[in-house]
């Protein structure tokens, strides 16, 4: 049966990309998605933006939402200090077995845990499962009707803390205007947005990013 896009991007990461070098695969995606075929990956333009504030807040706990094929994920653990791991959530197991495999050829999978499953169920579950009390630093990228239940769990479930970090993708393509409406009329996050374009293309896009104020 033929190949699924992550699949092949997953060969174009093995044939051009550099085993244990982090730079070279974040290459290979981007030269794969802009000379083969557009897929949902942060990209180079956002993805520079997320490589700023990763580095800005230099996070101790790390969430992303939708791992997809591990781009993201690849970018925001190549920065991490030593010892700090990041936690991952895919909901579609086939993305999330290619993701193994591009985080792992990034000589990245001591730094990364990919959980399977809905953020609905694991959001409540972070603190008994893995320990932690709460996330310096979110990253939001699945379904984009979710990023606005999902902050107000975040809330519920006491897993922020005063300056915790929430960068999200998308928020004007596909958009999300509730999450946008919410994080930016609360009186409990200071937000800003950074203006880019949908990953590869010309098309309006960017990233909000919200501090929480407690
Ligand atoms: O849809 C997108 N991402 C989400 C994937 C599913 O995520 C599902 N998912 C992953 C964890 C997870 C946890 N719980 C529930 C669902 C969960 C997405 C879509 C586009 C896009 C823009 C223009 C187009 F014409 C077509 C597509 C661009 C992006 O950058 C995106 O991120
Ligand atoms: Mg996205």
């Amino acid at each position: 049966t033929r190949s699924t896009r992550p699949q092949r991007m997953l060969k174009a990461v093995q044939k051009n990309a550099t085993k244990g070098n982090p730079e070279s695969v974040i290459s290979a995606i981007d030269y794969f998605c802009k000379n083969s075929e557009w897929a949902m990956n942060v990209g180079d333009e956002k993805g520079s933006i997320l490589d700023s504030v990763v580095t800005e807040v230099n996070p101790s706990t790390v969430l992303e939402l939708g791992t997809y094929c591990g781009y993201s994920t690849v970018r925001i653990a190549r920065l991490l200090s030593p010892g700090t791991k990041l936690i991952t959530l895919e909901f579609n197991p086939a993305y999330a077995a290619v993701a193994r495999q591009i985080i792992a050829y990034a000589g990245l999978q001591d730094k990364v845990t990919l959980v399977e499953g809905p953020s609905s169920e694991l959001i409540p579950q972070i603190k008994e499962r893995f320990g932690i009390t709460t996330f310096d630093f979110i990253f939001l990228d699945h379904w984009k009707d979710r990023y606005l239940p999902d902050i107000k769990l975040f809330e519920e479930c006491g897993l922020l803390r005063k300056g915790s970090v929430l960068l999200a993708d998308n928020v004007i393509c596909p958009g999300t205007p509730e999450y946008l409406e919410y994080v930016r009329n609360s009186p409990h996050y200071e937000s800003r947005y950074y203006p880019a374009h949908l990953e590869y293309t010309k098309v309006e896009d960017g990233l909000e990013k919200s501090v929480f104020l407690g």
